[in-house]
Order: C-alpha cells, then sequence, then structure tokens
C-alpha cells in the first residue's frame, strides 16, 4: 500500500477559529465559509457590507446612552474586527466620539464597572523582572504600541489600570486612520498603584490596591519595560500617553527609543498645524501675536514649545517669541518671583516682568496682556465664561480661541457660547468635538484640535521609515503637513482642521512629512523610500495601510487562486491548505 492511501481523511485546519477576525463575517461566501469551517455556523445568507452596516447602526442605534453605544462597539470589535473598521472609516465622524473623547472618559471612568473582555495588556509593579517573558503572552507580532500608566487620564485624573480605554482607543484610531493594521498594535496599561483612594477602595477595581509607586520606582519599571519592549519587537514604535509628569520619560528615552510622548508632542504638533490657519485666518502677523495659556502642565507647555518653533520659523526671534505667552496654572499667573518651586517644564515660560504684581483673575490678565490668543489646556470646565469671552471678542476682530481640555465637560467652553460671546468672529478649535452651529444665516463648523489628526502619521511614518527615533524634527513636519492638507473648500470655508471625513488621505500627507524629515534626519533605515518621488511615496503609504474592506476579498482570492493548495500567510497568518479542509 502506498503511503498515500494509509492516510485517513485529510486532518482539520490546525488554524483555530476565531470570532475576532473575519472568520464569521456574513460576507464570506460559501467556499470560504467550508475553508475556514464555518460553514452552518452563521445564518446562511451571503451579506454585502452595506447590509451588514444597516444592521450595526441598528443595533447602535438601540442603545439609548453613549457609554452603552460605546459598550456596543466593544463587542462588535470583538466579534468581528474588520467589519468595526468597516464601521468605523465609513462614519468616522459619528463614531470617534463614541469610541474616543468623549465617550471614552465616562468608559474610563467606570472600566472597573463596564469590562467585559481582554483588549490589551497590564503590567504589574510586582511583574518587574519578569516583563519580558510576558511579553511573550501577546498573540501578535506589535509594530506600535500606545502605554499609559493611567495617571492622569484626560482632564479626568488619576484613574490607575482604568485607563486602559486610552490606550485602546488611541489605537483604535491608528488603525482606522493611518491604517495600521489591528493585530500591530497593542493597547498597554501599567499597573503601578493609584493615588485615587475612591477607586482602590473600590471592590471591582481590577488593579493593585496601593498607592502609586515613587517617580524612581517607575523610572526603574520604564527601563525594564522599554528594554523588554524592544527586545520582544526590535522595530517597535512607543507611544507614552496620559502621564501625569510625562517628560522625565521623554528626556530619557527620546534618543533612545523609537518613541514619543503623545499629550506633548502630538499635541503641540496638533495645535501648530491649525494654529498656523488661524494665524493666517486672524490677518494679525506672527510677530504682534501674544498668547494667555490656561493650564501649564504636559500639554500646555508641549504646544506653546512647538508654537515658539513655529514664530521663530516666521522670524521672531526666540526670546522674542518665548515672551509672547503668559501661563496660568493652579497658583496663578507662572512667574519665576511667586515664591513657590516651579516645576521645571514651567520655568522657560516663567515671567519676570510682574513687577511684584499679584495675579487676580484671568479676566483682569486679559486686561493686561490684552491676547490675540487663549488657549484652555487646565481640565477646568466653563473657565471661559461669557466675560472672557466677550473681552477677547472686544480686543481682536478675530480672537484665537481654542479650548482643548477633554472630554467635553471639561472644555473651558463649547462652540456655541464661543461663537455666540465674539459674534461668530471667533476662529475655534476643542478637544472634544462639538456641533456645527447656524449662526446669522451661516453654518459655522468648529475645528477639532485633537492630536488625533496627526499621531497615526506620526507612528505610521515612524513604521515605513523604520525610524530609529522620533525627532522633533519629524513631529514639527507632521504640524506642516497637517496646516497643508485642506482642501480649497475647507480653505474656502475658513477652517482650521480638515474634515474628519478625508482622516485616511490626510494621514497619507502626515506620513509623508514625517518620512521625508526622519530622511534628513538621517534616522531612517528603509533607503528605498529616499528615492521615491512624493506621489510614489504616497502610493506606497497608501498600500502599506490596512484596508478593512478588502480582507475578505484579500482571503477569497488567495484560496480559490490556489488551485486547491492555498498557502496564504495574509493578516490571518492562514497557512492551510485547502485540500485538508473538508470541501
Ligand atoms: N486636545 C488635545 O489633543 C489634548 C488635550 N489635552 C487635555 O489637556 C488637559 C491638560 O492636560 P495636561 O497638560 O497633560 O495635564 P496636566 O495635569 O499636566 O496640566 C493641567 C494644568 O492645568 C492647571 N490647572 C489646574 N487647575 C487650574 C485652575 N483652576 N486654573 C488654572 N490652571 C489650572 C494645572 O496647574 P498646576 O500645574 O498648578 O497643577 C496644570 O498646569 C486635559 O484635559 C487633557 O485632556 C491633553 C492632550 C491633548
Ligand atoms: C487627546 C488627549 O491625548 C488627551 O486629552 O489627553
Ligand atoms: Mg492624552
Amino acid at each position: 500500500m502506498s503511503p498515500a492511501s494509509t492516510q485517513s481523511r485529510p486532518a482539520a485546519p490546525t488554524r483555530q477559529l476565531s470570532t475576532t477576525n473575519g472568520d464569521y463575517d456574513m460576507a464570506n461566501p460559501p467556499e470560504l465559509r467550508k475553508y475556514l469551517g464555518t460553514y452552518g455556523l452563521t445564518p446562511p445568507a451571503v451579506e454585502d457590507y452595506e447590509v451588514q452596516a444597516q444592521r450595526c447602526l441598528r443595533l447602535l442605534a438601540m442603545k439609548p446612552t453613549p457609554i452603552e453605544k460605546f459598550q456596543y462597539l466593544v463587542h462588535l470589535r470583538a466579534t468581528n474586527v474588520h467589519l468595526f473598521y468597516r464601521l468605523l472609516s465609513e462614519n468616522i465622524k459619528e463614531l470617534t466620539p463614541l469610541i474616543y473623547t468623549p465617550t471614552v472618559g465616562e468608559a474610563c471612568v467606570r472600566w472597573h464597572e463596564i469590562w467585559t473582555q481582554p483588549e490589551g495588556m497590564y503590567l504589574s509593579w510586582s511583574d518587574r523582572g519578569h516583563l519580558r517573558q510576558i511579553l511573550d503572552n501577546w498573540p501578535h507580532e506589535v509594530e506600535i504600541t500606545v502605554l499609559t500608566d493611567g495617571s492622569r487620564i484626560l482632564g479626568l485624573g488619576d484613574l490607575g489600570v482604568n485607563g486602559m480605554g486610552i490606550p485602546v482607543g488611541k489605537l483604535a484610531l491608528y488603525t482606522a486612520c493611518a491604517g495600521i493594521k489591528p493585530e500591530g498594535t497593542l493597547p498597554l496599561t501599567l499597573d503601578l498603584g493609584t493615588n485615587n483612594v475612591t477607586l482602590r477602595e473600590d471592590p471591582l477595581y481590577m488593579g493593585s490596591r496601593m498607592p502609586k509607586v515613587t517617580p524612581d520606582q517607575e523610572r526603574e519599571f520604564l527601563d525594564e519595560l522599554m528594554e523588554a519592549l524592544v527586545d520582544k519587537w526590535p522595530s517597535i514604535v512607543i507611544q507614552f500617553e496620559d502621564f501625569k509628569n510625562p517628560f522625565p520619560a521623554l528626556e530619557r528615552y527620546q534618543n533612545t527609543y523609537c518613541m514619543f510622548n503623545d499629550d506633548v508632542q502630538g499635541t503641540g504638533a496638533v495645535i501648530v498645524g491649525g494654529f498656523i490657519n488661524a494665524v493666517r485666518a486672524s490677518g494679525v502677523p506672527a510677530k504682534d501675536h501674544r498668547a494667555i495659556f490656561l493650564g501649564a502642565g504636559s500639554a500646555g507647555v508641549g504646544v506653546a514649545k512647538q508654537i515658539v518653533e513655529y514664530f521663530i520659523k516666521e522670524g521672531v526671534s526666540e526670546e522674542d517669541a518665548r515672551r509672547k505667552f503668559w501661563f496660568v496654572d493652579s497658583n496663578g499667573l507662572v512667574t519665576l518671583d511667586r515664591g513657590d518651586k516651579l516645576a521645571e517644564h514651567k520655568v522657560y515660560f516663567a515671567r519676570d516682568d510682574n513687577n511684584g504684581r499679584q495675579y487676580q483673575s484671568l479676566s483682569r490678565l486679559i486686561d493686561f496682556v490684552q491676547p490675540t490668543i487663549l488657549m484652555g489646556l487646565s481640565t477646568i470646565g466653563g473657565a471661559f465664561n461669557k466675560d472672557i469671552l466677550q473681552r477677547m471678542a472686544k480686543l481682536n476682530d478675530k480672537p484665537i480661541i481654542f479650548p482643548l481640555s477633554n472630554p467635553s465637560s471639561k472644555s473651558e467652553c463649547n462652540f456655541e457660547e464661543a461663537v455666540l460671546n465674539t459674534d461668530g468672529r471667533c476662529l475655534f478649535a476643542s478637544g472634544s468635538p462639538f456641533p456645527s452651529l447656524e449662526y446669522n444665516g451661516k453654518l459655522l463648523t468648529p475645528g477639532q484640535g485633537n492630536n488625533m489628526y496627526v499621531f497615526p502619521g506620526i507612528g505610521l511614518g515612524a513604521i515605513l521609515s523604520k525610524a530609529v527615533h522620533i525627532t522633533q524634527d519629524m513631529i514639527y513636519a507632521s504640524a506642516e503637513f497637517l496646516s497643508t492638507s485642506l482642501n480649497k473648500q475647507e480653505v474656502a470655508d475658513g477652517w482650521l482642521y480638515p474634515d474628519i471625513r478625508r482622516i485616511r488621505e490626510v494621514s497619507v500627507v502626515v506620513t509623508r512629512g514625517v518620512i521625508r524629515a526622519a530622511q534628513q534626519n538621517g534616522v531612517d533605515r528603509a533607503p528605498e523610500l529616499r528615492n521615491y518621488s512624493d506621489e510614489e511615496l504616497d502610493a506606497f503609504i497608501k498600500k502599506s495601510m490596512y484596508d478593512p474592506f478588502s480582507e475578505a476579498s484579500q482571503l477569497l482570492a488567495a484560496v480559490s487562486g490556489s488551485n486547491g493548495r492555498a498557502h496564504f500567510n495574509g493578516t490571518n497568518g492562514i497557512s492551510n491548505s485547502l485540500e485538508a479542509a473538508h470541501l
């Protein structure tokens, strides 16, 4: 007997069926279902995307509250990742507020109540010494991670491991906006204790019930983690997010790893991107602007430092640029002589010219400084009240008013308040989205100054250029390229940021800028991209992007084009032969 004739039926596919990818996608035709071994496990109809989307949108509409919609979307991603991303990319404007700010803020506050399934990795203080080993439990090859210690989640304070919603949400945007394939993303939350006593004492809290470790301990932990991450995935891009004090890690790792801090650098870049357009629209030359910042934390200082860079490029000296800023923190105007020890990051902008005058109020400061720009990164919802906004309107034809704190409840004002109190003249961007507004017969649309316009392109640019580090020039390039990404209509309508519905196109432009800057700085390791024209580079970027619409058809093509012996190694990692699939 030949060896072949002794064989019984071919073995079933070794690949485990998974609900997390497209295995149970109702778009899969019968031959693919048979190949996957899912034939008979789903209702018989083969549905195109429109029908599936209709069902999803109806289900979503049935959920009465944003948090229930959030939960449904978590479920959808967990059960059919490609359908989730199809839905998200087709409805980015409507769904982003549900998976990201503002709803993700509520989700983080209530994470310990609503958590149902693993979506990322948690690494605890007690795991130190074993971090590299634990990373082996992650089942995919990772290209990019977003990591937080949960100590400053949006403007909601220390939420400990509840902060996981942020890495999950940001990475979903990496996939939706820049086409980084879902399994290449790792949401990572560090469980290093929390100073949020209410959470620590809540029986449902899922992190270590200890106070936050000291800064030295956190550094020790991060040193081990960073080494472990690059040992496991040598080309990994690492995004730090929502740390209460992000500066030490940024300083320590930015020249050693391919990393950036989104709150300091990404926020700085996205605001400069919109600010360049706002300065143009204001009609006031760069040299004549003056800015008051409410909030002198990581985001505030990150934004101001990059605006300084912009002013310098516009011909203003660094000293003059620096002196265009007045910062207010929880202790009032940030000055060198106010009697407290200033945190290091505040010193650069601290005023030395207040001549002993005491800070009294924001409105008095506005009268004194006569600013053209008012930025809010303070976490104080409603701080830009009617009086403040009207003062800005009196001083300027087109006041630049950016209430950037998240989520919406922490926004220093909303769009309607800004429009009504400035006679519709303000140049406005907020961190969380606000609806358009009809004013004097004109439909006004607010800008969204949120780092989601740049971090996807920064990450994709770093991945594709195989950057060794993420340089400041790469960050700044993301701002400049973002500012040029508006189409004619958006420019004509006076928008500061492009329509979010075009975010994938915008991310291609931002990514190109980031790659070009990496090449100029010599930190790229993909020499072939250097010879590409801009058009060729854009085509390459687009081709590299995960497209949730083509997943099922790619799989089907691989299966049916194989003459029954397909060995497909696509993003689903399948390498079974059709022969083995009981067809
Ligand atoms: N739109 C976007 O893309 C982004 C928005 N953000 C948002 O910006 C906000 C701040 O983030 P971040 O800078 O990282 O946070 P930080 O905690 O580092 O900074 C908050 C700042 O606000 C100051 N502050 C607190 N209370 C008051 C008050 N009553 N009056 C004046 N200032 C006050 C704090 O003062 P003190 O220093 O004295 O404590 C601190 O300087 C958050 O809401 C965050 O969501 C952040 C990143 C991106
Ligand atoms: C958007 C963001 O990164 C923040 O609010 O922290
Ligand atoms: Mg953040």
